[in-house]
């Protein structure tokens, strides 16, 4: 048993928040994000050909948020004899495991060096880079907006360059599932 009631931790609120916003924007209004899978990648790492089918729930969608280096990402069909598609997927780029593509095989056999950097942005005296007031955003899942934007502000000025060094080499993705169906409330009544 992949998931257990035994075995879990408040799903962050940050990350709950970004995917509530882009299951709203999709028109998935009743996706909870309970689960995620983050993978980190060095220049040298794959991911082998697999299927992701070990929550209760295979009929809401995925989301995959990637930062840092580029990849090549594979996606088949239901079999392995399907031959699969190759994207490239750079930073920031959001991949919907959705309907047909929910189940389907998909790997990743190659990290590529990203042609654009956008975290060396933050090196420039503060171009371009616009905290949000959030007075003005109605939150679903943040409980301490606050916090967050005071750490958000506190690593722009004095942390980036340690995460600006690590994703110079490395990706990030951030692989975001719902576990249960409407209305199941624990993965021990299903
Ligand atoms: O790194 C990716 O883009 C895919 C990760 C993935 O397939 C997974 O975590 O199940
Ligand atoms: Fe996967």
């Amino acid at each position: 048993m992949v998931y257990t009631e035994s075995n879990k931790s408040k799903f962050p609120e940050d990350l709950a928040e970004l995917s509530d916003v882009l299951a709203k924007y999709l028109g998935y209004s009743d996706f909870t994000a309970e689960a995620a899978i983050v993978n980190y990648y060095h220049m040298n790492s794959t991911l082998s050909a697999h299927t992701d089918h070990s929550e209760v729930n295979l009929k809401a969608p995925l989301f995959s948020f990637s930062f840092g280096q580029s990849a090549i990402f594979l996606i088949g069909g239901r079999d392995k004899s399907v031959e699969p598609s190759a994207l490239l997927i750079n930073s920031g780029d959001i991949v919907v495991m959705s309907k047909e593509a929910r189940l389907c095989y998909h790997a990743v056999p190659k990290i590529l060096p990203a042609t654009d950097s956008p975290w060396d942005v933050l090196d420039a005296p503060k171009t371009g880079i616009i905290i949000p007031d959030n007075k003005n955003i109605n939150f679903k899942y943040v409980s301490q907006s606050e916090d967050i934007m005071l750490s958000m502000t506190e690593n722009i000025d004095n942390k980036w360059h340690r995460f600006r060094d690590y994703i110079k080499e490395s990706r990030i993705n951030m692989n975001v599932r719902q576990v249960l169906n409407e209305n199941q409330t624990s993965i021990l009544t299903q």
